[in-house]
């Protein structure tokens, strides 16, 4: 993303539904700024970077064609604008309509009017001698599925093999759920105007994007005041007031005590992946609570994390006399039966911060309601004191109706799952959603590919640990570690597995503080 305001509050990585945009021109034209100046600046903006691509100003004066596909609203408004700025700089630029420009209405006649190029009929489009796409067919207005005939046009523009700029989101595209209507382009760049839209960062929407430039336009950010948008991109504006960090007079018990049960003996690993996350992530301490027959495999392989029995509902409830233990990791490679279910009920009844994983969300698979009852009655200040950290598949095994319902985005999937378990949800995949209770939710952006690999999911339960053993709130925690967890990925870089994230963690914490 570029040309993005500098980060330094939530509001800055809002995400705005294509309602909320739409209230966003209201309340800008309302405050005296006209439809035609905010549709002047985005179509210069396309303009703009259309230009890059072909290689810097001039580099489209070569006689290259550059073909803008203009649909029968504002986007393609935005279409003439660019095109007529592309021309007054000596580019070759047709525009291609999908209807009779005398039928257009409002700024995007008043575009189409002041635009001195030659126009052609969308079905004239071949691609032949085209070195650029401009789609400006449908954006935020998109109401259905596109037809048969720009279906066909855009698989013209894949097979001519011709590089293509999308104004606002590619056409086929729904901004707020990031799902493909019929047919969408594939584009190289996106242009977006004031903040990104949910569509852009949920999958499959995020990988029709390409790169994505957010542009401003002229309208003001504390129009934001008054939508009070409850979603956003997961960057650290959206929780660095409220991270917790090492305090210079303090001491190893303020910055917390994390816990991870571990498996058996056979199945001890995760665990330790856990752990060693949330040590690295900042807890003050951390223990595995391991059964007694796992001790010693769990003693032999670790040095600053410290191992304690704990073999069943006596031991914990015990360990659970100190007060000191703040934040609980259960479920990676544990098990799936009755001891995960009465641990994690114990936790959230001592009012306790759980993370709950793995084989720790399978365990409630036929009774999720005994497991959201808990954590229903058990939210503190910060917010709720469980979090749940599903892949798809685990997700379905809790929240079944949810998963099957087809006209829900991942984004409202994760939000409505939120409200029912009384839990910050942390739905994993390339565009993890991360969503609270209360309503507040944000898309993660950042990691790699290379995540999609054993055990990355158990070192991001020790990051979300980390935070909460440290105080942090529990969206703010949850949102910090799954960001950490991208990062530290990104500067490992190709080839990682799950052991060498944590030792990412100084250079991500580097990079943060600086
Ligand atoms: N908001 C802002 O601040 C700014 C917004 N700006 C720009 O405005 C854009 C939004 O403009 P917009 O509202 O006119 O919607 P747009 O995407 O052009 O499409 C609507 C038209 O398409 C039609 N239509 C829909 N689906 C269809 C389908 N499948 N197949 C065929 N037709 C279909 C629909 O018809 P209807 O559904 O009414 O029958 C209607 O005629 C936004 O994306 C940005 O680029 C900028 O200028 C800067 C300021
Ligand atoms: N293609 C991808 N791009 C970015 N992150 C990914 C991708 N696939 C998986 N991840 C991340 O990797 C982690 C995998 O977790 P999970 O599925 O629980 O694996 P495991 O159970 O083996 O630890 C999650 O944080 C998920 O968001
Ligand atoms: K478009």
């Amino acid at each position: 993303m570029t040309d993005a305001p500098i980060a330094s509050g939530p509001y800055d990585v809002a995400l705005l539904t294509p309602d909320e945009m739409a209230s966003a021109d209201r309340l800008t034209i309302a405050g005296g700024i006209s439809g035609r100046t905010l549709m002047g600046a985005a179509g210069r903006a396309v303009a703009e970077v259309a230009q890059a691509m072909l290689g810097g100003p001039g580099g489209g004066g070569n006689g290259v064609r550059v073909a803008c596909l203009a649909g029968p609203g504002n986007n393609g408004g935005d279409a003439f604008v660019a095109a007529e700025t592309l021309r007054c700089e000596g580019v070759d630029v047709v525009v291609f309509s999908v209807c009779d420009i005398d039928r257009l209405a409002g700024d995007a006649a008043w575009a189409a009017a002041a635009y001195r190029g030659s126009v052609e009929p969308l079905g004239a489009f071949t691609g032949d001698g085209c070195a650029l796409v401009i789609d400006g067919l449908f954006g935020a207005g998109l109401s259905r599925p596109l037809d048969a005939e720009i279906a066909n046009l855009i698989e013209t523009v894949e097979r001519a093999g011709v590089p293509v700029l999308a104004i606002d989101l590619p056409s086929g595209l729904c901004g707020r759920s990031g799902a493909v209507l019929g047919k969408a382009f594939t584009a190289d760049r996106t242009v977006t105007f004031f903040r990104p839209k949910p569509g852009h960062f949920l999958e499959p929407g995020r990988s029709h994007c390409g790169v994505l430039d957010v542009r401003q336009i002229g309208i003001a950010p504390d129009v934001l005041e008054t939508i009070a948008p409850r979603q956003f991109v997961n960057r650290p504006a959206l929780w660095r007031a409220d991270l917790s960090l090492p305090v210079d007079a303090g001491h190893k018990y303020d910055r917390g005590h994390a816990v991870v049960f571990s498996g058996s003996a056979s199945r001890t690993g995760a665990a330790r992946l856990a752990a060693g996350a949330a040590l690295r992530a900042g807890a003050g301490l951390v223990t595995l609570f391991s059964p007694a027959g796992a001790i010693l495999v769990n003693a032999a392989q670790v040095t600053a994390v410290m191992v304690e029995r704990c073999d069943g509902e006596r031991d914990l409830a015990r360990h659970l006399d100190d007060s000191r233990l703040k934040a609980f990791v259960l479920g990676p490679g544990f098990g799936v039966g009755g001891t995960a279910r009465a641990y994690a009920t114990q936790i959230l009844k001592a009012g306790r911060f759980l993370i709950l994983d793995a084989d720790g969300i399978s365990s409630f698979a036929d009774r999720p309601e005994e497991l959201f009852d808990e954590a229903l009655g058990q939210a503190g200040e910060g917010g709720p004191n469980l979090v749940l950290t599903p892949h798809a598949g685990e997700f379905k095994r809790l929240f079944p109706d949810l998963a099957a319902k087809g006209s829900l985005s991942k984004l409202d999937r994760t939000r409505e799952a939120a409200v029912r378990s009384g839990a910050v949800v942390v739905l994993k995949g390339r565009d993890t959603v991360i969503a609270a209770p209360d309503g507040r939710a944000a898309i993660n952006a950042n990691g790699t590919p290379w995540l999609a690999s054993a055990g990355t999911g158990d070192v991001l339960t020790g990051m979300i640990c980390a935070q909460l053993s440290q105080g942090t709130p529990t969206f703010e925690a949850a949102c910090a570690g799954v960001w950490m967890h991208g990062r530290s990925a990104e500067l490992f870089g190709p080839g990682l597995i799950a052991e060498d994230l944590a030792g990412q963690l100084p250079a991500m914490f580097a990079e943060l503080l600086a």
